[in-house]
């Protein structure tokens, strides 16, 4: 069988801007995969190809064995689609729209079971442009899947969603998985990605720089626990790194976000307590624990993740 999604040397170029430089990306049928990297990195234009919606400039591009750009009849039926942002006609009501997506389908979800699993039940009736922010975000993810696709792409799902409908989706996305679905998704978010992808793929100036399961990228970039703290922004971090023993690398990672790197010790953690303390400054939520992808992202490109 096809993979859900092959990708060999995709190029994408807007004017002057190349977002995407050459990616390559294999996607396993029945698995999750994250696209995760900062803004403007190439992960929506990426999965706007895949999606039929742009063309390449170079490369192959295969979704559920088709090629996107000359086989989208077949493959449209095949796909659930979530773009960012949504959009719908202000004046329709939630369940209305899905009603009306579920329609042109083959053999449609219930779509009052849908509304339900993703918490819109008393929203039925409310007006697309009266719902908040992360209900449109959840009926968009209801018309991605009403159809019963067999791979979706959902383009950072999540996004302004509070924990709990965070929450919902991310069960939603695993009893999917569950079932045999194919999805791929962008985000920003570390978290959600550790939590819910087999494969996660850190994508950065439209090129793949790292991927594998969240535990491989951790374990592969991380030998030790790291100890981080904040403090005020701007303190001297050589004077730090002189502080403790040879081999030790303090950096401000984010303003007033500091991370150590090398193994932790209670010694470690003592010497840079009593540090600040002699600068007059108190170090909060002072951290010991493993890397996470943030952390291997930051180590891979020298920039935070969230920017
Ligand atoms: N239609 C367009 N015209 C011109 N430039 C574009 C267009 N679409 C994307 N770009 C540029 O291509 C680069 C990649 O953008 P893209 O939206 O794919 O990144 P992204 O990783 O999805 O970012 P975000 O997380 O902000 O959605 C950016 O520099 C962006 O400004």
């Amino acid at each position: 069988m096809s993979a859900a999604v092959e990708i060999t040397g995709l190029v994408k170029r807007f004017g002057a801007v190349t977002a995407v430089d050459g990616l390559d990306l294999k996607m396993p049928r029945a698995s999750l995969l994250a696209l995760l990297g900062p803004n403007g990195a190439g992960k929506t234009t990426t999965v706007e190809i895949c999606e039929g919606f742009l063309r390449p400039d170079a490369g192959t591009v295969r979704v559920l064995g088709l090629d996107p750009a000359r086989d989208g009849s077949a493959l449209r039926p095949r796909i659930g689609v979530m773009p960012q942002g949504g959009g719908a006609y202000p004046g329709v009501r939630a369940e209305e729209m899905l009603r009306l997506v579920a329609a042109c389908a083959a053999s449609p979800l219930d779509p009052a079971w849908l509304l339900d699993t993703l918490g819109l039940a008393s929203a039925k009736r409310t007006p697309y442009k009266r719902l908040s922010g992360g209900q449109q975000q959840r009926l968009s993810l209801a018309c991605a899947l009403v159809g019963r696709p067999e791979l979706v792409f959902l383009d950072e799902p999540t996004a302004g969603m509070d924990p709990q409908a965070r929450r919902l989706v991310w069960d939603l996305l695993t009893a999917l998985r569950g079932d045999g679905v194919s999805v791929l998704l962008t985000t920003h978010l570390m978290e959600e990605a550790e939590t819910l992808a087999d494969e996660v793929v850190i994508v950065d100036d439209g090129n793949v720089i790292a991927q594998g399961s969240p535990s491989a990228l951790t374990a592969e970039h991380a030998e030790d626990a790291q100890l981080r703290f904040k403090a005020r922004p701007g303190l001297n971090t050589d004077l730090l790194t002189a502080a403790l023993p040879e081999g030790y690398l303090v950096r401000e990672s984010s303003p007033g976000g500091y991370r150590v790197a090398g193994l932790v010790s209670p010694q470690v953690v003592s010497t840079v307590t009593a540090w600040c303390a002699q600068q007059g400054v108190l170090a909060e939520e002072l951290h010991v624990g493993k890397r996470d992808l943030e952390e291997v992202f930051l180590e891979l490109t020298g920039r935070e993740l969230r920017t």
